[in-house]
């Protein structure tokens, strides 16, 4: 999917301007952005939930998944039932393995009251994997958890996304997010929202480390360029 030349603005607030960005198949992009940059209303163009005012989207996706930074599971169902109602077809043995991978086995039969944040938010990850996107958006996900557990979510998607590999993009801010999840870290720029930089990351998710040379000079770049944001634009009259 290509976004070229996007504008979007909210009444007179600019929030993206002429955004050009290519989402690669198979591939995991992570999104990272200060607070209020438009990662969003970026996504949600993605989605087409929210039009562009100008420029164009090339190879649309039909079928796209949304996680969002909150669960949205049906409290009345079960874990079970939450994943398999995105995909009435889907097979026993694979809601199942989806269950198992997100570490829910046992936990098949409760609700989402029985469940802590985090094993809801496993939940909710398994049933978009269940629903077999095209593209799936993910929007600070893990945003509500502590850090261990959002590391050992990534783990997880990672590993759900190895035998899936279906395309995602990951909004976050939190820089070792995207380092240990993208193929892709497209860095965004704010007042406007614009690409600032994107860095491509070769090595397999299940070989990284946040300790390794790699990685941690990129997080100094990453960090680099995340300091320092524009102004509001607003438009003139
Ligand atoms: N429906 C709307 N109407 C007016 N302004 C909006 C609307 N949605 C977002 N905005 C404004 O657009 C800007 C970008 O918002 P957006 O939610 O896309 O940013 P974000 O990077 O996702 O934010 P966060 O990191 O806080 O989740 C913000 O200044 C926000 O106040």
């Amino acid at each position: 999917m290509k976004l070229q030349g996007i504008h979007k603005s909210y009444d007179d607030l600019v929030v993206i301007e002429d955004l050009n960005l290519t989402i690669e198949e198979n591939e995991i992009t992570c999104i990272l952005g200060p607070s209020g940059c438009g990662k969003s209303t970026l996504l949600n163009i993605l989605a087409n939930i929210l039009k562009p005012d100008e420029g164009k989207i090339h190879e649309k996706k039909e079928k796209i998944g949304y996680v969002f930074q909150e669960d949205r599971l049906l409290p009345w169902k079960s874990v079970y039932e939450n994943i398999k109602l995105v995909n009435k077809n889907a097979n026993d043995l694979k809601i199942r393995e989806l269950i198992e991978i997100v570490g829910l086995e046992g936990f098949e039969n409760a609700t989402p009251s029985k469940l802590s944040g985090g094993m809801r938010q496993r939940v909710s990850i398994a049933r978009a994997f269940n629903f077999q996107a095209e593209m799936l958006l993910m929007d600070e996900p893990f945003k509500s958890l502590d850090y261990d557990l959002r590391l050992n979510m990534v783990n997880s998607l990672v590993e759900i996304w190895n035998k899936w590999n279906n395309s995602i993009v990951f909004v976050t801010h939190e820089i070792d997010e995207a380092l240990l999840l993208g193929n892709k870290i497209v860095v965004l720029d704010k007042n406007p929202c614009t690409v600032k930089e994107i860095i491509k990351i070769d090595k397999s998710q299940h070989l990284r480390s946040l300790d390794s040379i790699e990685l941690v000079n990129i997080r100094g770049k990453l960090i680099n360029l995340l300091q320092g944001n524009g102004k509001k634009i607003f438009k003139t009259a």
